[in-house]
This record gives structure tokens, sequence and C-alpha cells, in this order.
């Protein structure tokens, strides 16, 4: 039983005097060095203090609408975020005033993890602790082995792919080692969040037939003496370049919709050095413009309120999905060690 959805996001600036706050907000306590956040802050001032990521949220918000109108699933959608407004809170607020008792989230990330999966079910729990009479919230899980996510991406590189030689390149967001080492439940055996990014290329190769691809990171942040995972994706764009490829072709795996990260570190960075090595290079839509996208979120809506078996392509367990914050299982995806200061 249900009687919402709350779409749950990362949040993004939408004006210059905006950058700023909403960086501290992502960064609170966090340890990422003042001069990261310098650089970072140019990013989307070069994009006029705008992220793309509320307007493609609102955007996909209005299709599942219609996706679960036709379904015949009577869901309001709500939509907050965690660093940027409409923050969760003030939804979570709006949706008791409404007399909402039960909703389900969705989350706008599909993997497991500390930034990924745990995260969203903190935000989870500090909204509802912020509002007295606040609805029961379920997160629904993880679906980065999802068919319709799979095959939203496997089209995307065949739309973009050069007739002749090239190299499938898989990115998602770096997060520090230790984080990932520690993400999923102990019996795992840990590394969930990298391991299924691997898997999630996997399907995609598989299903375009390439043979051959590569899994890279993007986005690191942290302190420079923090490992965190790589390659880099403009690092092994010049590694490929060294090793004679003449084209690539980079898919953003860890992803669901073209936000900053997207637009700066792929579309700009990556694909300026391939221009300067003389490299041919394309990048891959996100799902979000896929009409699939909605019908795969009224999937993963219909499989929990009708108890019906996980639509999966992997063998990974179905993970992530818990009600109020709760977590996966005990350890699950533990927080990364913050540097200590002072
Ligand atoms: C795994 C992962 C995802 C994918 C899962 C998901 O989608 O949720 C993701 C998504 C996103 N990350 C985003 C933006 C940022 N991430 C930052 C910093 C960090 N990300 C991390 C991880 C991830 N991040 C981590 C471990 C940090 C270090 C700080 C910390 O330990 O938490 C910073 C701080 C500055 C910096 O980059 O240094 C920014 C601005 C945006 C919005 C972009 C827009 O505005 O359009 C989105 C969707
Ligand atoms: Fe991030």
């Amino acid at each position: 039983m249900a009687d919402a959805l709350l779409w749950l996001s990362f949040g993004g600036p939408e004006g210059p005097a905006d950058v700023r706050p909403f960086l501290e907000n992502v960064t609170r306590g966090r340890g990422v060095p003042a001069a990261r956040l310098d650089e970072v802050e140019k990013h989307y001032q070069h994009f006029g203090g705008v992220s793309p990521i509320n307007e493609l949220n609102r955007s996909a918000i209005a299709a599942v609408e219609s996706a679960l109108a036709a379904a015949g699933l009577d869901l309001p959608i709500y939509f907050g975020n965690r660093n940027w407004h409409p923050m969760v809170e003030d939804t979570v607020a709006t949706m008791r005033d409404d007399g909402i008792r039960r909703a389900l989230v969705f989350p706008t990330s599909a993997y497991g993890g500390y930034s990924a999966c745990r995260q969203y079910h903190e935000d989870i729990s500090r909204a509802r602790d912020a509002v007295e009479g606040a609805p029961d919230l379920v997160k629904l899980r993880q679906f980065f082995d999802h068919p319709l996510f799979v095959a939203a991406f496997a089209d995307a590189v065949r739309a973009v792919a050069p007739v002749g030689d090239y190299r499938l390149v898989f990115t998602a967001h770096s997060v520090p080692d230790s984080a990932d080492l520690a993400a999923g439940p102990v019996s795992f055996g840990g590394r969930l969040y990298s391991r299924q990014v691997a898997e999630a290329s996997r399907l995609v190769a598989e299903s375009v037939g390439a043979a051959e691809y590569d899994v890279v990171w993007q986005s690191r942040s942290g302190p420079p003496q923090v490992p965190w995972l790589e390659p880099d994706i403009v690092d092994h764009v010049e590694a490929l370049h060294g090793a004679g490829v003449r084209s690539v072709v980079v898919c953003p795996i860890g992803f669901v919709s073209d936000h900053l990260e997207v637009v700066w570190d792929l579309d700009t960075e990556a694909r300026e050095k391939a221009e300067e090595l003389g490299m041919g290079f394309a990048r891959a839509a996100t799902p979000n413009g896929d009409a699939r996208f909605a019908e795969l979120v009224v999937e993963l809506v219909r499989e929990h309120l009708q108890g019906e078996t996980a639509e999966k392509l992997s063998d990974f367990p179905v993970l992530g999905c818990a009600a109020n914050g709760a977590l996966c299982a005990v350890a699950c995806c533990e927080p990364p060690k913050r540097p200590s200061r002072g």
C-alpha cells in the first residue's frame, strides 16, 4: 500500500548566487578542500550558475506521472532533494500536510554504496526526524541491472557509435576507495558499488556486441592524498591515445541524467582532451531522456506494490529497499573515514 511517490534527488543550484551555498551543503563535514570547491564553483558558473539537474528531474517527474496514470496507479509525485530546494525536509512536511501516510521513494541513483544508496536512506531519516507526523517512507531498490536501464543505455551507445573502430568506455562517479571497499552487506564481500558498475557495463557492452571495453571513473573530489577509484576518464582518454585508439564512445553508466558532472567532466573536459589528441569522441545519452525511464519507475513501483519477482539481468542480490531510513543490512555501506581536521 502506498499513497504517494517521493522523487528523491541530489539537487543543484538554479542561479549564480545558489552555487556556493549548494556546494557548502554537499560537502559539509566531508573534508573537501576549499581549492576543490573553488574549482567546482567555476564549472557551475561556466553554465550561468544553473545545474541542469532540477529541470531534468521536473521533466522526468511529469513523464512518470503520465506513465503511472496510464498504468492505473493513482500516486501523486512529490519532489525533494538532499542538497538544494526543494529540500526533502520541506517536501516531507508538505506530504504530511496533504495527509500522505505512506510513500514509496524513488532515488535518482541506480546503485549501492554509501553515496549512491545509504546517503539517500540518511536523507529519509533526517527528513522524518525534522517533520512531526511524517509519513512512512519506503525506498525502492537499486536498479542498475534492470532490463529497461540496460536497454536505454545500449540504444544510446548504438545511437552515437561511429561506423568502424571505436573503444567503448563506461564511466561512473568516483568514490573514496575506502567507501567502495565498505560498500554492500558484509556477506557480499565489499565493493558493491564498483562491482555493480562493472556488471551494468558488462550488460550494456554485451547488448551492443562490444567485445572490448573499459570501466573508468570521473569527478573525483576529496583531498588529494586520499585514494579514490581510478583511472580518471580524462587520463584514460590520453592512455587510449597512447595505445593507438582513434575514437572513443563514452557511456555515463553511473548516472541517470545529464547533470553538471556529465556536461562538464565528459562533454567539456574529456571531449576537449580527445579533440586535442585528434581522437573521435562521442558521448551516449543518459536514460532520463528515454521514454523507457518512466516505464522503469512504474515497473519498480508495481514490482514493490504487487510483490512481483524483481526484473533483473544479473545474479547480484536485490538491495536498497528499506523503510524509514533503515539500513539494508548491519554495517551495510559504511560511510568513508573523513580526514581528521586540526
Ligand atoms: C557516487 C556519487 C554519485 C552518483 C549517485 C547519485 O547520483 O546520487 C554522485 C552524484 C552527484 N554528485 C553531484 C555533485 C557533487 N558531488 C560532489 C562530491 C561528491 N560526490 C560523491 C559521490 C557521488 N556523487 C562523493 C563521494 C563526493 C565527495 C563528498 C562526499 O564525501 O560526499 C560535489 C562537491 C564538489 C566536488 O565535486 O568536489 C558536487 C557538487 C551531483 C549533482 C550535479 C549537478 O549539480 O548537476 C550528482 C547527481
Ligand atoms: Fe557527487
